[in-house]
């Protein structure tokens, strides 16, 4: 016996899709298409009733029993042609293969099967690519924290955290630029402790440092925040970009040296038409050196400067 179908009905259009590979079999063996029609046009109806009955599926065999080619379904056989010549075992085994084939193309059990196979494995990718997707998003997100740390790290000067002097020079070109284009005022203030040296000397290096960062918190506290830029030029050298007129200016000096109980030295230039950043420097830093000059714990503004 050889098994050359076996079919699922599971709704009323699959009766004639078994009907058509009964067809194709008999075609195949070459047996009378006539009489096989007239025994499945009987057929047919036999089995609408049993499908009624099982309710849900019947479970549907298309065999070769020696010379004759059967259907059979619930235990029950039926014989469609007989086969003359007798197929030899290769030529069943291609046809089988051929039924199989067309009957799983458009088994709808198998399709919906397929279906919910092809369902699932798509819920799974999206459910491993949103898991993806996330980590990369995490991933990205930590590089871009570290990054902005990094560069943060390299601007800052790390015993004060104000910016350090690459950070000042970056800015104040910048600054310098923005304010003669658009002929914002822009005031640069510098500042040097004084005998810085000596106190060092006398409390010590940790001293020191503690005294630094005194500095750089009364500077903090002074400028106004997100307005103004303090920065450490390095040693006991500062400086901060004030984005306001000379007396905006001088009153966040004089602020910084009460602060600083009159030890420190600053002077202030504010950018005139003529200003390269270069020159802005420079003014300012003569401005300081007249501080020092006329003897420390005071603030002087350059000669050219003129009121708000
Ligand atoms: N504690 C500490 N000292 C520093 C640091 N950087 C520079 N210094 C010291 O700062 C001192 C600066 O001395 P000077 O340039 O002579 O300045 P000064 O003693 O304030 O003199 P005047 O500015 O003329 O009043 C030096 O002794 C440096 O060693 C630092 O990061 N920490």
């Amino acid at each position: 016996m050889t098994a050359l179908l076996r079919l699922a009905i599971v709704a009323e259009s699959d009766r004639y899709r078994f009907a058509r590979f009964v067809f194709e079999a008999v075609e195949a063996f070459g047996a009378s298409a006539f009489s096989s029609a007239s025994i499945l046009v009987n057929l047919m109806p036999r089995l609408r009733e049993d499908y009624r009955h099982v309710g849900a599926r019947l479970e549907i065999s298309l065999l070769v029993i020696e010379a004759t080619l059967y259907c059979e379904w619930n235990g029950k056989r039926v014989s469609i042609c007989r086969l003359d010549p007798v197929p030899d075992t290769q030529q069943l085994k291609i046809l089988s293969e051929q039924l199989r084939l067309a009957s799983e193309s458009t088994d709808p059990d198998l399709l919906v099967r397929r279906n919910r196979q092809i369902e699932m494995e798509l819920e799974h990718a999206k459910v491993r690519a949103a898991a993806e997707f996330a980590e990369l998003e995490a991933r990205l997100e930590s590089k871009k924290a570290e990054l902005q740390a990094s560069l943060r790290a390299a601007a800052t000067d790390s015993l004060t955290g104000l910016y350090n002097r690459g950070a000042y020079d970056d800015r104040l070109m910048e600054a310098v630029t923005r304010c003669a284009r658009q002929q914002e005022p822009l005031c640069l203030i510098m500042l040097d402790l004084d005998y810085f040296k000596q106190i060092n000397d006398e409390n010590g290096h940790q001293y020191g440092d503690e005294y630094l960062k005194r500095m750089a918190q009364v500077m903090r506290e002074h400028v106004r925040s997100h307005v103004d830029i303090p920065c450490r030029m390095g040693g006991d050298e500062f400086a901060i970009m004030v984005f306001a007129g000379v007396e905006t200016a001088r009153r966040i000096a004089e602020s910084i040296l009460t602060g600083m109980l009159g030890r420190v030295s600053i002077g202030i230039a504010c950018l005139l038409p003529s200003d390269s950043h270069e020159s802005l420097i420079g003014r300012a830093d003569a401005a300081l050196y007249e501080a020092k000059r006329q003897g420390r714990g005071r603030v002087c503004v350059a000669v050219s400067e003129h009121a708000e």
